[in-house]
C-alpha cells in the first residue's frame, strides 16, 4: 500500500521486448515523472495508469515505484483515448480548433474507463494516503474515489487549458464532468485564467457558493462550497528540471556544431519541436517562412528550418489531417524555394533522442514555438533552459501558458500572419547584446521557478486543503 500515489492516463515508462523476448522498463523521461520523483522516491510512491498497449496486466517496479498497470481493451482504447478524451475533450478545451464530436456511446466508455482507474487509485493508497490525479483524460476519477475512500486527499491537476462558460456548456454531460472534479479537495490549472472559467461554471451551472476574487499563482486560492465541504481551486504553472536540462546540453557543444555543419553552416538555423498535433501551430510558422522567402525577407539559399515532429494520436482523423497538411507545406516550399542539393526545411517524423533533442536546441539561432492554443509549452521552457549560453532566441505564441511567464520571448499572436513573419524576423536579425539580454532574462525564469516549485508548491496546499476539510469531518 502507497501513501503517495499518482494517477495518469499513462505509465510513466517505456516498455522493451528484447529480441531475446526478455521484457525491461526504462523510465519515460516526461516531465510529469520527472516533477514527481522526488516526492515518489521520499514515500511508499506507486503510479497508477495505462500501458500505452491494448490489454497490458504488467505492474513492474521500476526506480523504486510501483507501477499498477490499468489494461483497456482495444475498443476502450477507441472510445475514450481516442474518442471521448482527444476527439471530444482535447478540441473542446483547446478553442475549438477542430470540431469536437458528442458521442453517447463515447461517454459511457470514458465513465467506465475512469471508473477501472478510481477503483486501481483505491487498491493502492494506503489509509490517509494522499492521491494526485492528473488531466482531462480522468476528470470523473476524484469523485469515484472519493465515494469509494472517503479518507484519502485528493488532487487533481489539469494540465491542458479549462474553457470559458460558452464552450464548457456544449457538452452534454458538463454537470457531471464539473461534479467528478470536485471531488478533489484541491484543482490546479496552469493559469489563473483557467481557474476562474472553473469557478465561474461551478456557480453558473451548479448554483454552488464559489469565490469570485481574482486567483493569484501559487497563492491566494478560490473556494468552493459544496455541502460540507471546501473545494479549493489554484494556479500552478508547470516547468521543467531547468538545473539538470541546462547541465545536459552544455555537454552537447561538440554535437551542436555538428548539426551546425551537417546542415551546410547556414548563417541562420530555425528550429521546431513538437508532438505532431494541429494545436501545436507547427503549419503557422511553415507558412511564415514560405512568405519570408518569397518576398526575399529571409535567404532559402542560407536559412534552415529543422522541424522535428513526434507521431501522436496517429488513429485519430484529425492528426492524419494536420500531417498531410504539414508535409504537404514542406513539400511546397522545398520545391518553391530550394535546390536539390540544399532543401530550406528538414522534416522528420519520429521522436528524437535526449542528449540529441538538446544538441538542437543549442545549435538553433531561433526556435519557434507557435502553438494556437497550448496549455503550458514545456518545449519553451526546455530551450530556455537549454541556453545557459545565451545564445539563441525564441519566438513564442501568446496562445500558450509558458508566455504568461515567459515575456521576454519574441511574443507573436499566431492569428496574425504579419506579425509571425516580423518577429521571426526580428529574432533573427537584432543586434547580438538584444538578444542575449532577453535570453538572460528567460533563463533565469526556468532556473528560478522549476518543476521542483510546482509539485511541492500543489502539494503543500493540497495538505492545506484536505486538512481544512478532515477538521470539519
Ligand atoms: N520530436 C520529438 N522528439 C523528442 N522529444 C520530443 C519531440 N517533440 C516533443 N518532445 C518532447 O515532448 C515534450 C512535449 O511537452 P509539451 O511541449 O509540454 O507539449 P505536449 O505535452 O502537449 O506534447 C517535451 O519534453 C519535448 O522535449
Ligand atoms: O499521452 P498522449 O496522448 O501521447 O499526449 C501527450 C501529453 O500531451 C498533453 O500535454 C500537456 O501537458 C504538458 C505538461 O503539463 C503541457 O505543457 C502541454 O501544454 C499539454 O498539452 C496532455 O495533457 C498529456 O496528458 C499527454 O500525456
Amino acid at each position: 500500500m502507497a501513501d503517495f500515489v499518482v494517477v495518469a492516463n499513462r505509465l510513466p515508462v517505456d516498455k522493451r521486448i528484447e529480441p531475446d523476448g526478455t521484457v525491461t522498463y526504462k523510465r519515460a523521461p516526461g516531465g510529469l515523472v520527472t516533477a514527481l520523483t522526488p516526492t515518489l522516491a521520499t514515500h511508499s510512491g506507486a503510479w497508477v495508469g495505462w500501458s500505452g498497449a491494448p490489454n497490458s496486466t504488467d505492474d513492474p517496479r521500476v526506480d523504486g515505484i510501483d507501477l499498477t498497470s490499468v489494461p483497456l481493451t482495444e475498443a476502450e482504447i477507441a472510445d475514450y483515448y481516442e474518442g471521448f478524451a482527444n476527439s471530444t475533450l482535447w478540441p473542446l478545451y483547446h478553442d475549438l480548433l477542430v470540431e469536437p464530436v458528442f458521442d453517447h456511446d463515447w461517454w459511457s466508455t470514458y465513465v467506465e474507463v475512469n471508473r477501472k482507474f478510481a477503483q486501481a487509485a483505491a487498491d493502492a493508497a494506503d489509509r490517509g494516503a494522499t492521491v494526485w490525479i492528473h488531466d482531462y483524460q480522468l476528470q470523473l476519477v476524484p469523485q469515484m474515489l472519493r465515494d469509494l475512500r472517503p479518507d484519502l486527499r485528493i488532487g487533481f491537476f489539469l494540465h491542458i487549458p479549462f474553457p470559458p462558460y460558452e464552450l464548457f456548456t456544449r457538452l452534454p454531460w458538463r454537470e457531471e464532468l464539473l461534479r467528478g472534479l470536485l471531488g478533489a479537495d484541491l484543482i490546479g490549472f496552469h493559469l489563473p485564467g483557467g481557474a476562474e472559467n472553473f469557478l465561474t461554471l461551478v456557480r453558473r451551472v451548479l448554483k454552488l457558493d464559489a469565490s469570485r476574487d481574482p486567483v493569484g499563482v501559487r497563492d491566494g486560492l478560490g473556494a468552493i462550497r459544496d455541502g460540507g465541504r471546501t473545494v479549493r481551486v489554484g494556479s500552478f504553472p508547470i516547468s521543467i528540471d531547468a538545473a539538470n536540462v541546462a547541465e545536459q546540453a552544455a555537454a552537447t557543444t561538440d554535437r551542436a556544431a555538428q548539426i551546425r555543419a551537417e546542415l551546410g553552416n547556414p548563417s541562420t538555423i530555425l528550429l521546431g519541436v513538437d508532438r505532431l498535433d494541429y494545436t501545436k501551430g507547427i503549419d503557422v510558422r511553415l507558412d511564415a517562412l514560405d512568405a519570408l522567402f518569397a518576398a526575399g525577407r529571409l535567404d532559402p539559399a542560407d536559412t534552415v528550418f529543422v522541424q522535428l515532429a513526434s507521431p501522436s494520436r496517429e488513429n485519430v482523423d484529425s492528426y492524419i489531417a494536420v500531417r498531410g497538411r504539414i508535409e504537404r507545406a514542406v513539400a511546397h516550399i522545398n520545391g518553391t524555394h530550394g535546390t536539390v542539393a540544399s532543401p530550406p526545411i528538414r522534416y522528420l517524423l519520429r521522436p528524437v533522442a535526449r542528449d540529441e533533442l538538446l544538441a538542437y536546441f543549442r545549435a538553433a539561432d531561433v526556435m519557434l514555438v507557435t502553438p494556437l492554443r497550448d496549455g503550458m509549452n514545456l518545449v519553451a521552457k526546455e530551450y530556455a533552459a537549454a541556453r545557459s549560453d545565451l545564445g539563441g532566441a525564441l519566438v513564442l505564441s501568446e496562445f500558450t501558458g509558458a508566455a504568461a511567464e515567459m515575456d521576454r520571448a519574441y511574443l507573436v499572436n499566431p492569428y496574425d500572419p504579419r506579425d509571425v513573419q516580423d518577429m521571426i524576423v526580428a529574432a533573427a536579425t537584432d543586434p547580438a547584446d538584444r538578444r542575449r539580454e532577453r535570453m538572460a532574462a528567460l533563463h533565469r525564469q526556468v532556473v528560478d521557478f522549476d518543476v521542483d516549485l510546482w509539485s511541492r508548491s500543489f502539494l503543500q496546499c493540497l495538505a492545506g486543503a484536505a486538512a481544512e476539510n478532515e477538521s470539519t469531518r
